[in-house]
């Protein structure tokens, strides 16, 4: 690695986020309200019970209620819309996550979609998502919003840059892609169908990697300078970029784990503390 490669640092932006976020649970304490997220993981994936986990126990740390809702793998989309709708209708639950992927026969679509547009802290509705497109997003898919709060930390240009995603998912490559656009950057969107991809990462200032294929991303891809976001969350904590090869090309660069990842879930529990919060205004 280059000795001037910046390394992005996610925990220092999820601790100075977290910092900020103790004090307002603080304030809302004080005014009888407990910020309270739920979370439904359906089925048994091992990598999505770490990940509920993981939020659960970010939740308790910072002094936010989390309710845990479990369901069975065999739950059908019907079922899981009714315990959504029951969540909604609860005035004590501030935010609600259902942790992908579901299991394949229920129609994930339609269960995000069921989650009211004031809880949907995660930024999967269609409404949240489309929000989004439009820069008005209350609470914008976390992923995205954490590159986006990496980047700001670190006072990284983002107008007038050519910024290159790779990954076209509803909760992160479209959403990021739609940010960085609102941001003024000149975006190109790849996929599993581009050709000549690596010609076309090499013209990115920024560089997303949402493509959820373990060290994907190659070195020689790398424009010298450019700046590399990996959201990849590959088995074994691997990222989608090969992290030692892009960082010798980097100016700046996010390791896996400990980049945006932990960024991920403090911004989750940011959005669940202004979920409360809009509870208290008129
Ligand atoms: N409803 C959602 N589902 C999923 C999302 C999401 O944002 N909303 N994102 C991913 C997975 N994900 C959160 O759910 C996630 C993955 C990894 C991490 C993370 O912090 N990883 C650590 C390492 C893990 C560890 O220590 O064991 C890191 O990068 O340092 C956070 C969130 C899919 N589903």
């Amino acid at each position: 690695m280059s000795t001037e490669t910046l390394i992005l640092d996610g925990k220092a932006v999820s601790d100075d986020l977290k910092a900020k976020l103790a004090v307002k649970v603080e304030q809302l304490k004080a005014k009888g309200v407990t910020p309270c997220l739920a979370t439904i993981l359906v089925g048994d994936d091992p990598a999505s019970a770490t990940y509920v986990r993981m939020k659960g126990n970010a939740c308790r740390r910072l002094g936010i209620e989390s309710r845990k809702i479990e369901l069975e793998a065999s739950t059908t989309t019907e079922e899981l819309i009714a315990a959504i709708r029951e969540l909604n209708e609860d005035s004590a639950v501030h935010g609600i996550l259902l942790q992908h992927p579901v299991p394949h026969h229920i129609d994930e679509r339609a269960a995000f979609d069921a989650i009211a547009i004031e809880k949907d802290v995660d930024g999967v509705t269609t409404l949240g998502f489309s929000q989004n497109a439009f820069g008005f997003a209350d609470y914008p898919s976390c992923t995205p919003a954490a590159i986006i709060a990496i980047m700001d930390y670190y006072k990284l240009p983002i107008e007038g840059k050519h910024a290159v995603v790779i990954g076209r998912s509803p909760i992160l490559g479209k959403p990021v892609s739609m940010m960085l656009l609102n941001r003024n950057a000149t975006v190109t969107i790849c996929h599993s169908k581009t050709n000549h991809l690596g010609d076309i990462v090499a013209q990115g200032d920024i560089v997303v990697a949402a493509v959820g294929k373990p060290k994907f991303i190659q070195g020689e891809w790398i424009k010298p300078g450019a700046v590399v976001l990996d959201a990849g969350y590959n088995e074994g904590n691997i990222g989608d970029v090969d992290y030692e090869a892009c960082a010798e090309r980097a100016s700046a660069i996010t390791p896996v784990p400990a980049g945006v990842g932990p960024v991920t879930i403090a911004t989750l529990l940011k959005h669940t503390v202004e979920a409360a919060e809009r509870t208290l205004k008129p």
